[in-house]
């Protein structure tokens, strides 16, 4: 990859500090419930979950079979006697008599005496299962411990097993409950309100007038806000007017914490949701170094968070994944290690070359080349116009904004899309 010196143009910020700047001015909400383990799927964690319980809680067996005490093993050359059973729940009481097996489940308790457990395919018992016979081979297999898993081993009595900030997925869900959990502290969902703004769009089933196009920000807005947990409310579509603009947003801004609109953030005649915003409240940001989405706006109307997202369609997908969602999930108190998208270095499939000066998403998807090794192909087009790039990508190769050619073979970096959310 050939780069040079960074060359911002004046007026733009960098997607990193533009990230910074809005994690240290937009505040996290206070906003804590108490929700039941299976609604907490995706929700941002409120508080440490500490180990109540040691995991297992006692020594106990990896398999189904036959606990023995290993020392006996050598002075075996008969059938053993199977004195008793411990069964997940139901341990074995007392101690282990001298050259004798107790029958044993996946996850019982070892008798006090048993060392060893010899699975039970490798042993052949007698129909009423009171002995066993083991050959020569298994017992010169057998190892001291084998098959046991020790207490304490996964979790310790006291650790903390999930930090506050963790965004709950299902292995995360069910350690709280494997700690006796009912409920967990969540970060409130966001109350976001959502409307396309612009004079040509017609709302999806309704005819098409000519020169409308149909509107389908709203509909990638709403999906990426409830991947992320917000209650969205849908306020359909607005005109370029400045006073129905004006009265929409301070509406939608009195009964949300974020209003996030499309469209009319850039410097034509109709775009008119800036001087809506600085009329009501203030912009705080405008217009990263970033393509797509570079009109980007934040702003704040009292409380509420305002995100201007630009009208390209490409450009909201990009900047919402990139940007939007990492700080609403902050605003939920996320931490910062889970709002940042996973970055693969692979080899580029393809050449690309451009002006310097803003961080680039080409729409992407890795394939095999002839030796095996995965390799990033691109979209024939970088136009943020063209939804259709979307749909094919499952990833996205950044270049950085020094970055004007990738030549073949270059190695870069690949976010997997399922990877943003
Ligand atoms: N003179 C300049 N023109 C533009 C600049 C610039 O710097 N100087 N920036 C360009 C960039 S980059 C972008 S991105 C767009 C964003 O502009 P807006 O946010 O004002 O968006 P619109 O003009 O309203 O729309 C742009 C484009 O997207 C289509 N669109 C809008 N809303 C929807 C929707 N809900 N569903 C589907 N498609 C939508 C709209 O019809 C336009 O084609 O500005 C560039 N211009
Ligand atoms: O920044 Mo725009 O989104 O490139 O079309």
């Amino acid at each position: 990859m050939k780069t040079k010196m960074q060359n911002i143009k004046p007026g733009l910020t960098l997607l990193s500090e533009a990230i910074d700047i809005a994690f240290s001015e937009v505040p996290v909400h206070h906003d804590v419930e108490d929700r039941f383990l299976t609604d907490c799927y995706g929700a941002v964690l409120r508080q440490d979950v500490t180990a109540r319980v040691s995991v297992p809680s006692v020594d106990n067996s990896a398999m189904d079979g036959y606990a023995l005490r290993f020392a006996d093993l050598a002075a075996i050359n008969g059938p053993v006697d199977v004195v008793g059973a411990s069964l997940a729940g139901h341990p074995y009481e007392g101690n282990l008599p001298d050259r004798c097996a107790i029958r044993i489940a996946t996850g019982a308790a070892i008798p006090d005496g048993a060392d060893c457990v010899i699975i039970q395919e490798n042993v052949s018992a007698n129909e009423a299962e009171t002995c066993i016979e083991i050959s020569s081979d298994v017992i010169a297999r057998t190892v001291l411990h084998q098959n046991i898993r020790w207490a304490g081993e996964d979790i310790r009595q006291g650790d903390i097993v999930l930090k506050a900030g963790a965004i709950l997925r299902p292995q995360d869900v069910a350690i709280a409950a494997g700690q006796g959990y009912g409920s967990l502290k969540v970060s409130r969902p966001l109350r976001v309100a959502v409307f396309s703004t612009g004079d040509e769009l017609a709302k999806p089933g309704d005819p098409l007038p000519p020169g409308g196009i149909y509107d389908s920000n709203r509909f990638a807005m709403i999906g990426m806000l409830r991947e992320i947990g917000c209650v969205v409310t849908d306020l359909g579509l607005l005109a370029d007017d400045f006073d129905v603009l004006r009265n929409a947003l301070q509406d939608a801004a009195n009964s949300h914490d974020v209003v996030m609109t499309s469209g009319g953030v850039s410097v034509g005649k109709a775009d008119l949701l800036k001087p809506v915003v600085d009329q009501l409240g203030e912009i705080t940001a405008w217009k990263l170094a970033i393509k797509p989405g570079k009109p980007l706006m934040r702003g704040k109307i009292g409380d509420c968070l305002v995100i201007g997202l630009p009208g390209n369609p490409v450009s909201v997908l990009v900047s919402g994944l990139l940007y939007v969602m990492p700080l609403l999930r902050h605003v939920m108190g996320a931490d910062k290690s889970q709002t940042v998208p996973v970055r693969m270095p692979v080899r580029a499939g393809f050449e690309f070359s451009r002006g310097t000066g803003r961080r680039e998403w080409l729409r992407a998807r890795l394939i095999q080349n002839d030796d095996g090794e995965f390799e990033a192909e691109v979209f024939a087009s970088t136009s943020s116009g063209m939804l259709s790039s979307m749909v094919w990508a499952e990833g996205l190769v950044e270049i950085p904004e020094d970055c004007g050619k990738v030549s073949k073979g270059d190695v870069v970096l690949y976010l997997p899309l399922c990877g943003l959310q």
